[in-house]
């Protein structure tokens, strides 16, 4: 487990993190998100050991990064958001360095590089430089490096920043594949990819934790009412009664009509309040009135929801 313990850090007179405390388990993968400036890649450093903190300490299973940062060191595997890459190297040649600067026991270099690119399934490009490789594969190449001396820790910044839509799934099966056997802190701009990534988010502004939660929960906690949009086949000129009947449904709060997508349809967007679960009085509405239902979806909030309603406070 990891624990951050009242972590502050100062930049001569600018606090950029104050007092932050939270914890993380073993075998979870959390999103660490927040807006430019927020703290992500102080708090980042410090857990790293790149730079020390002011105030406060971080543990991992009881090794303090203060008393031993060198045990520290060896249990977390660190992928910045530019890969630390030697282009004119190989792969393999890469990686050796890596072993010998993690101290991997001479003997065991070949079965390290080995481990690691089943892993990252690279093995077949071992030999080539990695200037010639996709900026995809270089990533593959930056996880290996973490993931030399078998880290129970994986720290990636933005791991998918500039890889093609379908370099960005692989990679993202890949982190999920890894953190089956440890724990994954991810700090990301993608919120969608914390959505698919994530077990839990914490979310970061000036400084602060403002929260730390499930996407689920956040969503739930997050609603002040629940949203549904329909699709009616009925042409838009028909919008006041369709919106006075659906107001008469009980938990209805507010209807918008939002126009028309497809040809004699309306669509609709229906605020309901909490707890009130009205799809099937909206479907017997439709019925009695003869207004033919073609859709009818719950909407969710999105990440970017719940993250511009916890940053905004
Ligand atoms: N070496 C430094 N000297 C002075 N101020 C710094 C230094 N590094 C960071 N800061 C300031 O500390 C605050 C936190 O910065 P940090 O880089 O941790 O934020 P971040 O959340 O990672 O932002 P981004 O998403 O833009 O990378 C910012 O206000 C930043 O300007």
């Amino acid at each position: 487990m990891i624990e951050v313990l009242n972590l502050t850090k100062t930049y001569g007179s600018h606090k950029a993190l104050d007092n932050i405390s939270f914890k993380i388990n073993k075998g979870e993968i959390v999103g660490f998100l927040g807006p430019n400036g927020a703290g992500k890649s102080t708090t980042m450093n410090i857990i790293t050991g790149f730079l020390s903190s002011t105030e406060g300490t971080v543990k991992l299973d009881d090794i303090d990064i203060l008393e031993n940062p060198i045990e520290f060191k060896k249990k977390i595997g660190y992928l910045p958001e530019i890969p630390p890459l030697y282009m004119d190297m190989t792969v393999k040649e890469y990686l050796t360095f890596v072993c010998k600067l993690k101290k991997i026991n001479k003997d065991k270099i070949k079965q390290e590089i080995n481990r690691v690119t089943e892993l990252t399934k690279i093995k077949h490009v071992t030999e080539r430089l990695i200037n010639n490789l996709s900026k995809g594969y270089k990533q593959r190449v930056g996880l290996s490096q973490a993931l030399i001396g078998d880290p129970d820790v994986l720290i990636l910044d933005e791991p998918t920043v500039g890889l093609d839509p379908k370099q960005i799934i692989e990679i993202r099966t890949l982190i999920k594949d890894l953190s089956k056997q440890r724990t994954v802190i991810l700090s990301t701009h993608i919120l969608s990819e914390v959505n698919v990534v994530c077990d839990r988010v914490l979310i970061i502004n000036k400084g602060r934790i403002l929260t730390s939660d499930t996407v689920e929960n956040l969503t739930r906690t997050l609603s002040e009412s629940n949203r549904i949009s329909i699709r009616l086949n009925v042409p838009a000129t028909n919008k006041e009664n369709i919106i006075s009947d659906i107001m008469k449904i009980p938990g209805v709060k507010e209807v918008l009509c939002l126009g028309q997508f497809e040809k004699n349809t309306s669509d609709y967007l229906i605020y309901v309040k909490e707890n009130n679960d009205i799809r099937l009085n909206i479907f017997n509405m439709c019925k009695n009135s003869n207004y033919p239902l073609l859709i009818l979806k719950p909407i969710d909030l999105t990440m970017e929801d719940i993250f511009l309603k916890v940053t905004e406070g």
